[in-house]
């Protein structure tokens, strides 16, 4: 369907008036906080019939607010005339699709927010500022910008380069399994390199072809534009529009709506896009589906990957998850219950690498073994110094992972005790060097650095420890005339800046890249063929329990980068300095062996009762003091202790948050566990609501999280 009739169907003429005298009664789904006592959908009048997921606006409380149909009853009977009317409905829009609104419901029953509250979060904001009129306004001008798109052209078809034998195949059982009924899900599980896009460039080209849109979801997907313009490039005919956190406000509003009006053929986007109203739906994608953010931190906090995986099954679309390191939750699922697993999803294996190269060699460097002067004098060993310089006498490049931006994570005085803390946060304020500033990453309280110790007025003092700005100085010191970039949240703060330091990269400028972990995801770098982890021990012994499998799975993305080029794979290494070489996780790196790590790691996950085998959620209260949150916290466990006996639930003693104090509010958590969903599911939509009656500190405020990354 053409651009330009595409919102003609739907116009009404007449508009609703704002006081019918009868008509059709609507329940209306509007952004009411969960228990609120108005997180159902709340009924209206309308004179109009009005089918389910229109747009309209409704008077609430003084307000006027946006709103969706989300439910119509019969003729208003006699006792409703007492219901409030419409203010008007968006005629110019087709009703949100059914499919829309299921997931949502869904989600809001999952995660435990209000219907409402939900959906009007994942609409585009710029709606809510839009009576009818403007956003007819608004669509005429999106139909003028514009130009239909013309026709797709037979002939991409033939310049396609033949794909391997591991992608056929995966293609082959993909197509097979998108012919069943139900579609289902499948992981594609293949190692960095072995062509994964190409996997998904085909499907959602055969998805296309057939008149349907595809939704691709990225973690992030300012972090890898290189993906974003393939999808470009491989459909110049097609309209692809992205939806993701970095647009403006109208550029958001503009691209969903071309979503809803079906005239998107294919929408790319980080988590939010999961959302995305497509009424053609044919093929969902999560490209890294293990990535941590397409889990939702705030407000409603969903999981994008597993909200795709229930749209896929509502909309009978089938979806791909893609990744060289799968999330446990996703191993399970993909193992056939006769192994233990739940046999859900269908795995396929892209085993090696486009071309044939080998994986790159990992040479674990120990650093127990290197003199006290040298780790003094720099974070780099000098074995690894050495293979840098090696790699930049041949003109390769090297690419260094080091979590932790700024010049050092702290600074400290060399006679008194003194610290560079946060006084709002539970935290050591980062010094950094290029501005002379003592910045706190978490409440992001800045001072300039104290030419003397505030506590002592010793004028010696010193960085402790290191980060990305410092590595870049050591190395631009230790190897004179080298190209040294630095890419972490620093550098890539303006727009268009992480764009410019890897387009530097990919064009052979650059001869060592020092980066956090935005650098080891996704990019297809064709020159580097040494990766190393500078400092990756902390999360082996974090207190959270997912921190090993982030960490093996950062690793082996971050080894991914090295030798992608068949021409250079054989030479191409993984570095990684550590002082437990002797680590599992180690082991199973140095082989590249995703899969036993990933049954060790389950094997360990089902003996401790941890998930894929139980079911989490957490209660959060953040308050002034920690006894506040603490004590609230208790008082709604002992409101829920006995349902929760009854229903298997544990309910864990209240703990402070690792990270307790931020921007001067003290954090508290209390855990959840089930080792099954639904009973878990059931208690907590009985137990929250009566929250809502605790007696509550004045500054205090909580929140559910089901399924929580981090405890
Ligand atoms: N059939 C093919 N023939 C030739 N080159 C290919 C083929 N398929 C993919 N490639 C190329 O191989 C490289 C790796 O592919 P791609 O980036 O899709 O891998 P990936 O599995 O997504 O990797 P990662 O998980 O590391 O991001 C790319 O440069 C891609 O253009
Ligand atoms: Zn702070």
């Amino acid at each position: 369907m053409p651009f330009g009739e595409s919102g003609a169907d739907f116009a009404q003429e007449g508009r609703a008036v704002t006081a019918p005298t009868a008509g059709q009664r609507l329940a209306v789904a509007v952004d009411a906080p969960q228990h609120s006592g108005l997180d159902r959908p709340l009924d209206y009048l309308s004179e109009q019939a009005l089918a389910p997921g229109t747009l309209v606006r409704v008077p609430f409380g003084k307000r006027e607010v946006l709103g969706v149909v989300w439910d119509t009853g019969a003729d208003a009977p006699a006792e409703s005339m007492a219901l409030r009317g419409i203010v008007e409905h968006f005629g110019a829009l087709p009703p949100l699709p059914a499919a829309w609104r299921s997931l949502v419901e869904f989600a809001a029953g999952y995660y435990q927010r209000g219907v409402g509250e939900l959906a009007l979060a994942v609409l585009p904001a710029a709606l809510r500022d839009l009576d009818a009129a403007a956003l007819e306004r608004r669509l005429k001008r999106l139909r003028k910008k514009i130009a239909p798109p013309a026709a797709p052209a037979p002939a991409e078809q033939a310049s396609l380069r033949p794909l391997t034998e591991a992608q056929s195949a995966a293609l082959d059982a993909l197509r097979a399994q998108a012919a069943a009924e139900p579609p289902g899900v499948s992981l594609l599980h293949g190692v960095t390199g072995s062509g994964k896009t190409e996997v998904y460039l085909r499907e959602a080209q055969r998805v296309l072809d057939g008149g349907r849109q595809a939704l691709v979801l990225v973690p992030e997907i300012n972090l890898t534009p290189q993906l974003e313009a393939r999808f470009a490039e491989r459909f110049p005919n097609r309209r692809i529009v992205s939806l993701h956190s970095g647009l403006t406000p109208a550029q958001r509003l503009a691209h969903w709506l071309q979503a809803l009006l079906g005239e998107a053929d294919l929408v790319l986007g980080t988590r939010m896009a999961v959302f995305a109203p497509l009424p053609r739906l044919g093929l969902i994608v999560v490209d890294e589906e293990h990535d941590a953010s397409y889990k939702q931190q705030d407000g409603a906090r969903y999981s994008a990957r597993d909200l795709a995986v229930l749209r896929g099954r509502l909309e009978r679309a089938p979806v791909i998850l893609g990744s060289a390191t799968p999330s446990l939750e996703t191993w399970h699922n993909a193992l056939p219950i006769a192994d233990g697993g739940a046999g859900r999803y269908r795995r396929l294996v892209l085993a090696g690498r486009v071309g044939g190269g080998g994986l790159p060699r990992v040479r674990l460097l120990d650093m127990n073994q290197v003199p006290r002067e040298q780790q003094r004098a720099s974070a780099l060993a000098p074995a690894l110094m050495q293979a840098i310089a090696e790699r930049i006498a041949r003109g390769e490049q090297s690419l260094l992972l080091l979590n932790r931006r700024g010049y050092s994570p702290v600074l400290h005085c060399l006679d008194c005790s003194w610290k560079s803390g946060c006084p709002h946060c539970s935290a050591w304020r980062v010094f950094h060097k290029g501005d002379r500033t003592l910045r706190c990453h978490h409440c992001g309280f800045t001072e300039r650095v104290p030419r003397a110790c505030p506590d002592c007025g010793n004028a010696d003092i010193q960085p402790l420890g290191r980060g990305t700005e410092r590595l870049e100085e050591q190395l631009a010191q230790a190897l004179p005339g080298a190209r040294v970039a630095r890419l972490d949240a620093d550098t890539t703060r303006h727009a268009g800046a992480l764009a410019a330091g890897l387009a530097r990269v990919h064009a052979g400028e650059v001869d060592v890249l020092v980066g956090t972990q935005m650098v080891a995801k996704g990019h297809d770098f064709r020159r580097v063929t040494l990766v190393a982890a500078v400092q990756p021990d902390a999360a082996l012994f974090s207190s959270d329990f997912r921190a090993p499998e982030r960490l093996f799975a950062l690793l082996l993305q971050a080894a991914g980068r090295a030798g992608r080029d068949a021409a250079h794979a054989a030479a191409s290494e993984m570095w990684v300095q550590t002082w437990h070489p002797q680590h599992a996780l180690f082991a199973a790196l140095d082989r590249h062996d995703s899969e036993a790590y990933a049954h060790s790691q389950l094997a360990e996950r089902r003996q401790a009762g941890l998930p894929p085998y139980a079911h989490l959620a957490l209660l959060r209260a953040d308050a002034r003091t920690q006894e506040a949150a603490r004590a609230w916290l208790d008082a709604a466990a002992a409101l829920g202790s006995e349902a929760a006996a009854a229903a298997g639930v544990v309910l864990y003693p209240s703990v402070p948050t690792p990270m307790q104090r931020v921007a001067d509010v003290e954090r508290a958590q209390l855990l959840i566990e089930c080792a099954a969903r639904p009973p878990l599911q059931r208690f907590l939509a009985g137990w929250l609501p009566q929250l809502q009656g605790l007696k509550t500190p004045r500054v205090m405020r909580w929140a559910i999280d089901v399924d929580p990354l981090a405890i």
